[in-house]
């Protein structure tokens, strides 16, 4: 999960605060990550030797590798006592021959990384800092926490349950945001526009099942079919848009085509076929997302009409 919504300023504070109450030269929060260990949050002294961003492969002996692996504390008073740490390139190379550090942690338990405080020469810290710290690392797990369940609600709220890709509001939300980085990049957007054709049928002759999973098998093909960067959700009961980046018109067709074939390999029984309608949002495009949704809603209902003029008994 990203950690981008945590406020990193309070973050910040918590770790200045830590550095200075045990008069540390360096405190740290950090992020186990595939790439190792990375500093996320370095404090604010002359002494602290790591800048965010700096990171320790998985192979290198330092200290928070430890406690990550053990998901437990560790208390390091004086490393040149114990042989273990002698290739450990924080004591070895930057002389952090203390260390005091706790596991942060995700509500599932699993590791998001550590806080811990480093010195330069041996401490024994009392008892009452080594719990302070311990309240610290507590108030940084609950902001995990609500980080956690804030994108789960948020996934839920965006998410259509029937067929797991965007919802109406999800669809809504991010098409402004996809909008405003079109108009930055300068590159041309297209909104699709689907309605399922004769979906009342299918459910009055095989079933709801059969329709949901119609819906299901449309929405599949939408998303097979587009890139990760395009917005594709259920607009509601058997319509769905698209927003994907399309530099000419030539796309569009090209990828109406895609989703046509791949519709018609699926070989559903009742075959799935569909309406389309589109709006071109140029990069200075200045009009709002419903009345591009209106447009391309317009244009799906004019071909589907047309359909049904030459094909009167489907
Ligand atoms: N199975 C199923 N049916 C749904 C769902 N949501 C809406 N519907 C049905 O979808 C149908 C949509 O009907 P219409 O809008 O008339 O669509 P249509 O039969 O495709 O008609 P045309 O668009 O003119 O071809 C309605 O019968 C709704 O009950 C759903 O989640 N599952």
């Amino acid at each position: 999960m990203e950690v981008n919504e945590i406020d990193w300023l309070r973050w910040q504070r918590l770790v200045n605060t830590v550095a200075e109450m045990f008069n540390a030269p360096a405190t740290f929060i950090n992020q186990a990550n595939i790439k190792g260990i990375e500093v996320i949050i370095a404090s604010e002294r002359p002494g602290t030797r790591y800048a965010p961003g700096g990171h320790c492969g998985v192979d290198t002996n330092i200290y928070c590798h430890h406690v990550v692996k053990d998901a437990k504390e560790l208390y390091v008073r004086d490393a040149s006592t114990d042989g273990k740490w002698l290739d450990n390139p924080e004591y070895t190379e930057d002389n952090y021959a203390s260390y005091l550090g706790m596991p942060i942690c995700w509500p599932d338990g699993s590791v998001f990384g550590t806080l811990c405080v480093l010195d330069t020469h041996p401490t024994d810290y009392p008892e009452t800092y080594v719990n302070a710290l311990g309240v610290i690392k507590e108030v940084i797990d609950s902001d995990l926490k609500h980080l956690y369940r804030e994108n789960q609600l948020l996934t839920l709220s965006y998410t259509d349950p029937l067929t797991l890709i965007y919802n109406r509001r999800g669809f809504d939300d991010l098409m402004s945001n996809t909008r405003e980085l079109a108009k930055r990049l300068n590159r041309q957007l297209v909104l699709l526009y689907f309605d399922l054709d004769h979906f009342k049928a299918t459910n009055d002759r095989y079933g709801h099942q059969v329709g949901d999973e119609h819906l299901k098998t449309f929405a599949n093909t939408l998303k097979h079919n587009s890139r990760t960067c395009d917005l594709v959700a259920r607009w509601g009961g058997d319509e769905f848009v698209v927003l994907i980046h399309a530099e000419s018109l030539a796309s569009v067709s090209l990828f109406n085509q895609r989703l046509a074939n791949a519709l018609t390999e699926l070989n559903t029984q009742p075959a799935i076929e569909y309406s389309i309608g589109y709006a071109i949002i140029a990069p200075s495009d200045t009009r709002d997302n419903q009345t591009l949704l209106d447009i391309a809603d317009q244009q799906m209902y004019t071909q589907k009409q047309a359909k049904q003029t030459t094909n009167p008994h489907r």
